[in-house]
């Protein structure tokens, strides 16, 4: 596994003595000790690798979500700016590295990972991304992560940890990458142990490049770009925030569209316009998705002034969809079924003045009814998904799908395009969105749509993206697909591997 959280200016000579320990650790977290002896207990708790370890037992133990509980634990620890770095890179490297790392560990302990106490086994990959991953010293590896054990998890495990962690230091990254690959029975599995991705993740990626006009050799940088922490990129809502305040604090310009701007200068609340909403944080892929829906000309004249977003929550894309609303006189109805993800869309609008949209909280199917035929002129589906697109945003999710969440994914995803399909009007457009390249939730979708319904036709969707980011033709190799759909990549775009088809109903 070659990724690493980019290092944020993180300096460990800087921050931490040789043993990494901090220097200067954030007062008042809580503390735990074991019953060892009182020279053990001293070196106990350095605080950045117990939130990290906490961090991943509550993933792994109770099904959180990393980017949720990191957080909340580093406030609780109050770890400093670069506490709080060296926390999230170990926390999120060890989650994303996990399948590289339990190849390894699978090769030094004579039991099935599966036996072991899961604390163990999450002490174990903390010891693996320090040794393996990052630019951490290796006795300062072995001796915090031995102490961390010893303090969490107790004495006797702690000896067990030592000895594997030893063993993983005898070699480098890429001599245990030789190591793994060459024992693969195929080149899937190969990539799916070098690269920490389950292997039918491989293979569903694989099968995507293609599907989507792209080169299969492609993959290894696909499934690199995954193991990268994402820039924040920001966006300012049009006509009512704008980008000064926040490149005057370190943003820079955005380079695949206006209004945007990446943020890596640490606490993106402190950014002007942040609070107030005018400002957002949204990967430009969503921002390009939300714009080309917007811009994209009405195949048949007529009203232009019913907008629905049919899968609002949390409500990034509404809130872009509802300023643009409020410059052309449009209304905006966002619809989100959850009840708390309809606040989270409701506080996303709340910065666009409020009689230019309203917020429902229907399932999204309804929409077929005959009460809704013709009702709005651009609906956006930005449809549940298996997320695969997204894969470097969440370090764990790759590790909680299977591929038999799939199939009642891709019907849902059709419910719902035939529901829009009867509240669109004719000559309207509907953009259907996931943020997934998998071929069975983009182009089959769109296909067996296609094949329901006579009376509708895919647009230039890649034109309608295109415009968007580029001024003319994409430079070469960032070709969004074959004209009627488009699809964006982490390792050619930057964004997560959002795709888009812009659908409209004929007469
Ligand atoms: C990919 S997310 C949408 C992201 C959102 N458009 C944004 O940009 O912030 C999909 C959303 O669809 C919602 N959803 C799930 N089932 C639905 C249904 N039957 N009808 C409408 N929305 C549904 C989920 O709760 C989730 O919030």
């Amino acid at each position: 596994m070659s990724g690493q959280e980019p290092r944020d200016g993180y300096r460990e000579n800087e921050r931490r003595n040789e043993q990494g320990r901090t220097r200067n650790r954030g007062q008042g977290g809580p503390r735990k000790y074991s019953a060892s002896a009182p020279g053990q207990r001293k070196r106990a708790a350095d605080p950045a690798r117990l939130v990290a370890f906490r961090t991943l037992r509550e993933v792994s133990g109770s099904d959180a979500y990393a980017n949720l509980v990191l957080p909340k634990m580093i406030r609780e620890y109050q770890l400093d700016r670069r506490d709080a770095g060296f926390a999230t890179e170990l926390a999120y490297g060890a989650l994303r590295g996990q399948g590289f790392y339990d190849a390894i560990l699978a090769t030094l302990v004579d039991r099935d990972l599966s036996e072991l106490d899961p604390a163990i086994l999450d002490a174990l990959r903390l010891g693996a991304h320090q040794l393996l991953a990052m630019r951490v010293p290796k006795h300062a590896a072995l001796d915090e992560t031995v102490s961390l054990a010893r303090a969490q998890i107790g004495a006797g495990p702690s000896g067990l940890i030592n000895a594997v962690l030893r063993r993983v230091s005898g070699q480098e990254a890429d001599q245990w990458t030789e190591q793994l690959g060459s024992a693969a029975s195929s080149e899937s599995e190969r990539l799916s142990i070098e690269h920490s991705h389950p292997d039918w993740i491989v293979r569903a990626l694989r099968g995507a490049l293609i599907t989507h006009g792209r080169d299969a050799s492609e993959l290894e940088a696909l499934l690199e770009a995954d193991n990268l922490a994402p820039l924040v990129n920001l966006v300012s809502l049009p006509g009512l925030g704008d980008l000064a305040g926040a490149l005057e604090s370190g943003a820079e310009p955005g380079t695949l569209l206006s209004d945007s701007a990446t943020y890596k200068h640490g606490d993106v609340a402190r950014v002007p316009g942040v609070k107030e909403g005018t400002v957002r944080v949204q990967d430009a892929g969503s921002q390009v998705m939300a714009r080309a829906l917007a811009n994209i000309e009405l195949p048949e004249a007529g009203e232009d002034r019913y907008w629905l977003d049919m899968c609002a929550g949390p409500g990034g894309k509404a809130a872009l969809l509802g300023a643009i609303a409020v410059q052309r006189d449009a209304r905006l109805t966002a619809n989100e079924p959850t009840e708390h993800r309809a606040r989270l869309v409701e506080n996303s609008l709340d910065a666009v003045p409020h009689d230019y949209w309203m917020v429902t909280t229907e399932d999204g199917r309804s929409f077929a009814g005959e009460d809704f035929a013709g009702d709005y002129d651009r609906i956006m589906v930005d449809a549940p998904c298996s997320g695969l697109g997204a894969l470097r945003r969440r370090p764990e999710s790759r590790w909680r799908k299977a591929p038999r969440d799939i199939p009642e994914l891709t019907s849902l995803q059709g419910e719902l395009l035939d529901a829009a399909f009867n509240a669109v009007r004719v000559g309207g457009v509907i953009g259907f969105v996931t943020c997934s390249p998998h071929q069975a939730e983009t182009r089959l979708v769109v296909e067996d749509f296609l094949k329901r319904h006579e009376n509708a036709a895919l647009l230039d969707t890649s034109a309608a993206v295109s415009s968007v980011m580029y001024e003319n033709a994409p430079p070469a190799g960032h070709d969004l697909g074959d004209g009627t759909t488009a699809q964006l990549w982490p390792h050619v775009h930057g964004t997560d591997a959002m795709f888009m088809a812009i659908l409209t109903k004929k007469a």
